[in-house]
C-alpha cells in the first residue's frame, strides 16, 4: 500500500500530463469537427449552386430564357456570395485555439523534454539497446508495450550527435528514416520534421567519422539536397562539431553498464548468512539477519531492518524537501543539474520536522548504531535519494578525499549505510564495479560498507560504486555516512594516516 502511494506521488506529474494530453486531443477533435462542419456547409452550397448550371451546360441561352432561372441567377448572385464571403471569413474553432493557448504553460518545457531524452539515452546506453529493440519495446530482456516514432528516433540521434557518439547517432538517424511514413508527410510538415534534416545530420555524423563518401551518398540520396551536396560537405568539414564536454554528460562506463544488465550474475561469494546478535546489546534481544557480500572491502547486507511505518514516515518527511542535486560546472559558469547523479535528494532531519518525525529519526540512528557498532552524532544527516525513470548515479567514491568543511570537522566518510526504501521494478541496482558485485534495490534491505581500510584509514578505491538507471518504477534509498572522527573514543586501534586534512588539524 505505502509503496503504491509513493509510486503515485512521483508519477503524479506524469499522470497529470497524460490527462492534459487527453484533454488536448479531444480539444483538437472538436476543432477538427467544427472545421469539418464548415467544410460541409460550403460543399453543400457549392453543390447546390453548381447543379443547375451544369444542367444548363451547352444550352445557356435556352436556360436563361426561362424567367424563373434569370430571377434565381440574379438574386443568388446579388445576395448569396456576400453572405458566403462573410461565412468564409468567420473564424473557426476560436475556443479550441484559445484552449491550447491557455494550457500552454502546463506543457513540458524544453528542459523537461531534454531530461526525458537523456533518461532514455541512459537506459539505451547502459542496457545496450538497439533502435530495433526500442521500436519493439524490448528493454534488458523485458517486453514492454509501446514503440517509438521517426521523430523520437531523430531526437535520440540528435542527442547522440551532441554528445559526440557519432556511430550511435548514425544508427538512430538511419532508423528514423526507416520509420518515416509517407502518408504522414503533411503531419510532419506541421510538426516541423523533415527527412532532409535527418539526412543532413546523418551526413554531418559521417563527416565527423571521416567517412566522406558515406556523407556524400547520404546527401545525394535526397532530391532536395543532391544539388547542394558539395557545398554542404565543405561546410561540415569546415565547421567540425565540438561535442558537449564530459562534465555535461553522464559517465556510464562500460564496466558499470555491463554489470547493470540482467545478464550479469554475481560470482558465488562463498560467504555466509547469519543472525547478528553481537554488534550491540540490543541485537541480543532482536538479532538481525545479516549476509556477508565481501570481506575486503567489508560489505554486508541486513534484511528487514525498517518497518513499513518507519519507511512511510521517512518518505513523508522527505517528500516536500526533494530537489535536484546541482553541481557547479566551470565551463558554463553556473550550478546546473548534475549529469553524474540524475535523481532527487533531500536531507533529514529538517527543522520543520515535528516530534513524531524526531522519534522516527532517533529510531533510525539507534538502528544504524546497532548494525555498525559505530558512533554517530545526534543530529547526523541522512540523505533520501529518489530515482525516477532513467535515474542513475555514475560510479563514484563516497569519501571526499579533500580538505573541505565537512572533513575538517569530522573526518572523511568512513562508512556508508544505505537503506533501500522500495523495490525498483526494473533496473536501479547498486553495483560495485571493481568487485563485480551487484545489489538489487529491494525494500527493507540495508547495505553497510567501509570506505576505508581498517587500521590505516587509507581510502579504499575498491569501494567504487554506482546506481544503475531505473527502467521501470522508481527507486528510493536513504544513505547515512559515518565519519571517522566520530569514532575517536570507540576505536582503540585507530591510527590516522597521513591524509592532508589531519596535518592541518594538528
Ligand atoms: O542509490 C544507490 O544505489 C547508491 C547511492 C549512493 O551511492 C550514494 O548515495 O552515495
Ligand atoms: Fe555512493
Amino acid at each position: 500500500q505505502t509503496e503504491k502511494r509513493e509510486f503515485l506521488a512521483l508519477k503524479e506529474e506524469e499522470m497529470e500530463l497524460q490527462l492534459l494530453d487527453r484533454e488536448l486531443i479531444s480539444n483538437l477533435v472538436e476543432y477538427a469537427e467544427e472545421m469539418q462542419s464548415k467544410v460541409e456547409v460550403l460543399q453543400r452550397f457549392s453543390e447546390a449552386t453548381r447543379t443547375p448550371l451544369q444542367a444548363a451546360k451547352g444550352r445557356e441561352e435556352e436556360y436563361l430564357s426561362n424567367p424563373l432561372h434569370s430571377f434565381r441567377l440574379i438574386r443568388h448572385m446579388h445576395e448569396d456570395w456576400r453572405h458566403v464571403e462573410k461565412f468564409m471569413r468567420q473564424p473557426v474553432g476560436q475556443d479550441q485555439i484559445n484552449f491550447i493557448k491557455e494550457r500552454a504553460n502546463e506543457l513540458p518545457s524544453k528542459e523537461d523534454a531534454d531530461d526525458a531524452t537523456e533518461a532514455i539515452y541512459r537506459i539505451i546506453r547502459t542496457y545496450d539497446m538497439t533502435p530495433a529493440d526500442l521500436v519493439q519495446g524490448l528493454i534488458d530482456g523485458v517486453q514492454y508495450n509501446g514503440s517509438i516514432s521517426a521523430i523520437d528516433c531523430f531526437s535520440l540521434g540528435t542527442l547522440h550527435f551532441e554528445w559526440g557518439k557519432y556511430d550511435k547517432a548514425v544508427h538512430w538517424l538511419n532508423h528514423s528514416l526507416t520509420l518515416v511514413k509517407p502518408v504522414y508527410k503533411s503531419v510532419y510538415n506541421v510538426l516541423g520534421f523533415t527527412s532532409s534534416e535527418v539526412h543532413m545530420l546523418l551526413a554531418r555524423c559521417y563527416v565527423e567519422m571521416d567517412q566522406e563518401e558515406d556523407a556524400r551518398r547520404t546527401l545525394m540520396s535526397h532530391p532536395a539536397l543532391a544539388q547542394h551536396s558539395e557545398r554542404l560537405l565543405t561546410l561540415y568539414n569546415n565547421t567540425r562539431h565540438v561535442p558537449v564536454s564530459g562534465d555535461l554528460q553522464p559517465l556510464l562506463p562500460d564496466k558499470f553498464n555491463q554489470m547493470c544488465r540482467s545478464s550479469h550474475q554475481n560470482k558465488p561469494s562463498r560467504l555466509h548468512c547469519r543472525y547478528n546478535a553481537t554488534t550491540s546489546p540490543f541485537l541480543r534481544l532482536a538479532p538481525l539477519r545479516m549476509e556477508e557480500l565481501s570481506l575486503d572491502p567489508y560489505i554486508v547486507v541486513y534484511h528487514n531492518v525498517l518497518s513499513d511505518a518507519e519507511i512511510a514516515k521517512v518518505e513523508q518527511i522527505a517528500e516536500p524537501l526533494l530537489e535536484h542535486s546541482s553541481v557547479y560546472v566551470a565551463e558554463v559558469k553556473k550550478a546546473i543539474k548534475s549529469k553524474v547523479r540524475t535523481a532527487l535528494g533531500a536531507w533529514i532531519p529538517n527543522s520543520d520536522m515535528d516530534a513524531s518525525g524526531w522519534t522516527v529519526v532517533q529510531g533510525l540512528y539507534r538502528r544504524i548504531r546497532d548494525i555498525t557498532g559505530l558512533n554517530i552524532d545526534d543530529k547526523q544527516h541522512l540523505q533520501i535519494i529518489k530515482y525516477g525513470y532513467g535515474g542513475h548515479y555514475d560510479p563514484h567514491f563516497d569519501y571526499f578525499n579533500a580538505t573541505v568543511k565537512n572533513t575538517l570537522a569530522s573526518g572523511d566518510r568512513m562508512v556508508t549505510v544505505l537503506f533501500y526504501l522500495n523495490d525498483a521494478r526494473h533496473g536501479g541496482s547498486t553495483v560495485f564495479t571493481h568487485l563485480q558485485l551487484k545489489v538489487p534495490s529491494e525494500r527493507g534491505k540495508v547495505l553497510f560498507w567501509y570506505n576505508m581500510r581498517g587500521e590505516s584509514h587509507e581510502l579504499d578505491t575498491q569501494t567504487v560504486h554506482g546506481a544503475c538507471p531505473v527502467i521501470a518504477g522508481t527507486k528510493s534509498v536513504m544513505s547515512c555516512w559515518i565519519h571517522e572522527l566520530d569514532q575517536m573514543f570507540i576505536q582503540p586501534t585507530y591510527r590516522p594516516n597521513n591524509r592532508t586534512f589531519f596535518h592541518e588539524l594538528v
